[in-house]
């Protein structure tokens, strides 16, 4: 029979058929076996254990209880036996990891009526498996996270990385500052939780901004670790990611990486190995050169974890990068996957499966943690994927895995929520160049549709598909929003739930435009064509109103396949109807196109966010190495005035390199005069003869490495 368990167990032997699930057990082992997994297990099997019934041992390796079954334990670390037959259950771990997980596959399996009679040997691939909160953007509540860490209890994810950039006593300015008490009070309660999921919490300090190479400022770590270790915490982090200058020195990382793990973490009993995230952390940031990953490599302590993203910020992890990371730094790197991270895609939600990575890299990793959304709930999806992927790479199956998640986290409306996430799982164009599948399922009836329908033939059935898909849709954002199974998650995505109900309803809607097209039928045509266009307003007012942050603001959904889809429809439909009746019907309001050029490596994809009358750049969450001569080119489509410009590099220090300058033709340039205000920000404008061409160039003879926290341009 199908058994499934979450994640995959390594090895299944059905012994025979399900067997009656008995009336009560008997608990052998609870005082030698793992108390988290006793309480676990007394809490799972309440008024059915009785000091009579069928006898359940429960035990690590060594244990009297399980002692008949030692030599069936797995040996590697989080192992364990189980085994359900008439005559016993035994949950055996080879450490008490290993029997708390026997217990959920044990909790998996059990049925009221029956149970499975099965043999299992199961132990994870990697080492250290979950979930790194490292996004920018807002921190995860204290509710969230509480959810989370019972999320990976159950999935068997051992560890959790506290690491949110947006928390001012996790970076600057108050790293040095231990928590105020409401702070420090709920640490400690997520570390109690952690403890009883038997999930490691790390805690992770970002002092690179501003730290000081002196050994006050090395006392201001080491005091700030003892002050979390009294909050309970036994896992350390130290982030160097995202900084630049004083601080992205290697020899200086390392001593001090060093003297913690040599004054802090050896000296503790109970901590485990400290885990660094290093400044050149992805494979297209390591400059040989710089000799950062060679310091890494030969002079920090070995037993110190190096965290690292993949050949890029975000990325795939492959057999053939790990294995070059591994050469530079001289042990198995700690993975931090950026996905479902959307803090560079903020309008979106990433909801789809995760796919991409080798299933040959556990050799050579020694963790692997996932960086989520600001969105703790929705997450989930993808963090259960990657506790099935982590755990058993080999019978890793992407689709598979993304079904299960889907029932686990919204059983009741999985139909629906199955519908919402496939259109909800792209990125759209974005600064990293990452992009993941989009509305698999309907995109080749929507390609051989449109196609049609322009060549003036299109098959009736795909015009059916069409329409079911665009009405199931409609009915999953409704039954979404008023679902009431898992409150937080439809709270979190009730934004993007309404713009989802706008596209399913203005794609039935242009599929009826086009119909009244094709038959002449002039009133109702006109009817469903102000319906759409009066959608599409309420879609941009949508846009203007929720998820407001500063930098993708917005709520966008279906954006691969659906939105374009209902516009190629819609704009066809209105210019067929024009022609044969002599018409004008404004088509959809595109934005006007703003192009943007430029020779800084960084910029190059950096996507625009084009307003009536402003363009934004997408500011930028990394260090941005601007070199000499290096310039950003803004082309518009038509001559304007400038009334207004602003950047901010979040520089303290001098900005003359940088100039302004605007021009007609894009040959010859006048300066404009920048100011720099209290913020450090610099204002300019243009209001003479009007301009097509504003560029901003390093002009110095220096590389620049600067932040691009603020960029725009208002034109008129
Ligand atoms: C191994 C260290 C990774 N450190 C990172 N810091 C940043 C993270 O805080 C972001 O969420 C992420 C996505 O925008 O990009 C890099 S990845």
């Amino acid at each position: 029979q199908d058994i499934q368990v979450q994640p995959t167990p390594r090895q299944i032997t059905v012994k025979g058929e399900n067997m009656a699930t008995p009336v009560t057990f008997r608990l052998e082992g609870e005082r030698e076996a793992n108390p988290r997994a006793v309480k676990l297990l007394k809490t799972f099997l309440g008024d059915r254990l009785s000091s009579k019934g069928l006898p359940l041992y429960l035990g690590e390796k060594g244990d009297r209880a399980v002692q008949s079954r030692k030599r069936q334990i797995p040996e590697q670390p989080e192992g364990y036996y189980l085994e359900i037959n008439p005559k016993g259950i035994t949950l055996a771990g080879n450490d008490e990891r290993g029997t708390y997980y026997a217990v959920r596959t044990f909790m998996q399996l059990f049925r009221d009526n029956h149970l499975p009679q099965v043999e299992i040997r199961d132990y994870p691939d990697v080492r250290f498996r979950g979930v790194v909160e490292g996004f920018y953007g807002t921190p995860w509540s204290h509710e969230a996270r509480l959810r989370q860490l019972r999320f990976y209890g159950e999935n068997k994810l051992n560890t959790y990385i506290y690491g949110p950039k947006d928390d001012p006593y996790h970076s600057s300015p108050n790293w040095r500052k231990p928590y105020p008490a409401k702070d420090a009070a709920r640490i400690a309660e997520l570390v109690k939780v952690a403890n009883e999921n038997e999930v490691d919490f790390v805690w992770a300090i970002h002092p690179g901004l501003d730290i000081r190479w002196e050994t006050s400022d090395r006392d201001s770590l080491m005091a700030k670790f003892e002050h979390m270790y009294d909050l309970g915490v036994r896992s350390f982090a130290v982030f160097f990611d995202d900084i630049s200058g004083e601080g992205a020195k290697a020899d200086r990382q390392v001593e001090l990486l060093n003297y913690v793990d040599d004054h802090f973490v050896r000296v503790k009993p109970d901590v485990t190995p400290l885990i660094v995230c290093p400044t050149e952390y992805n494979k297209d940031w390591a400059r040989p050169e710089s000799g950062y990953l060679a310091t890494i490599g030969t002079k920090l302590n070995p037993s110190v974890e190096v965290m690292w993203t993949g050949d890029r910020v975000i990325s795939e992890i492959t057999r053939e990068g790990v294995e070059w990371i591994r050469e530079q730094i001289k042990r198995p790197s700690y993975i931090w996957w950026n996905f479902p991270v959307s803090d560079y895609v903020r309008d979106h939600v990433l909801l789809g499966e995760v796919y991409g990575n080798g299933k040959d890299i556990a050799g050579s990793i020694s963790g692997f943690v996932a960086n989520p959304m600001e969105w703790a709930e929705a997450s989930k999806l993808a963090i259960y994927c990657v506790a099935d992927y982590t755990w058993n790479m080999q019978s890793y199956d992407r689709s598979r895995s993304w079904h299960r998640a889907i029932r686990a986290i919204m059983p009741e409306n999985a139909e629906a929520f199955t519908v919402f996430a496939r259109h909800n799982s792209d990125l759209g164009e974005n600064v990293h160049r990452f992009r993941r599948e989009e509305s698999v399922e309907i995109l080749p009836v929507a390609e051989r549709f449109m196609k049609g329908y322009q060549e003036g033939r299109y098959d009736e059935r795909d015009f059916l598909a069409l329409q079911e898909e665009f009405e199931r849709v409609a009915e999953a954002a409704d039954l979404l929003l008023v679902d009431n199974e898992n409150e937080a998650l439809i709270e979190e995505i009730t934004p993007w739930l309404h713009q989802f109900k706008i596209l399913g309803d203005a794609g039935r809607e242009a599929l009826v435009m086009l119909k009244a097209e094709e038959r002449g039928d002039r009133e109702l045509f006109l009817r469903k064509y102000n319906h759409v266009k009066a959608l599409r307003k309420r879609s941009y007012e949508l846009e203007r109103q929720f998820n407001q942050n500063p930098y993708q603001p917005g709520v966008k959904t279906g954006t691969t396949v659906l939105q374009p889809l209902v516009l190629g429809i819609f704009t066809e439909a209105t210019e067929r109807f024009n022609r044969k009746n002599g018409m004008d019907l404004p088509l959809l309001a595109d934005y006007l196109p703003c192009k943007l050029t430029t020779n800084v490596p960084q910029l190059e994809h950096l996507p625009l966010q084009v307003y009536p009358n402003r363009v934004h750049l997408t500011p930028l969450l990394e260090v941005v190495k601007w070199p000499a001569g290096g310039y950003l080119q803004l082309e518009l489509d038509d001559l304007y005035r400038i009334p207004g410009t602003r950047m901010n590099f979040d520089v303290k220090g001098d900005l003359s390199w940088g100039v302004m300058e605007v021009s007609v033709d894009g040959e010859n340039w006048q300066v404009v005069t920048l100011t720099r205000d209290a913020r450090g920000r610099l204002n300019g404008k243009w209001e003479d003869t009007p301009v097509k061409f504003v560029r901003f160039t390093n002009s110095g003879k220096d590389e620049q490495q600067v932040y691009l926290r603020e960029f725009y341009v208002v034109f008129s």
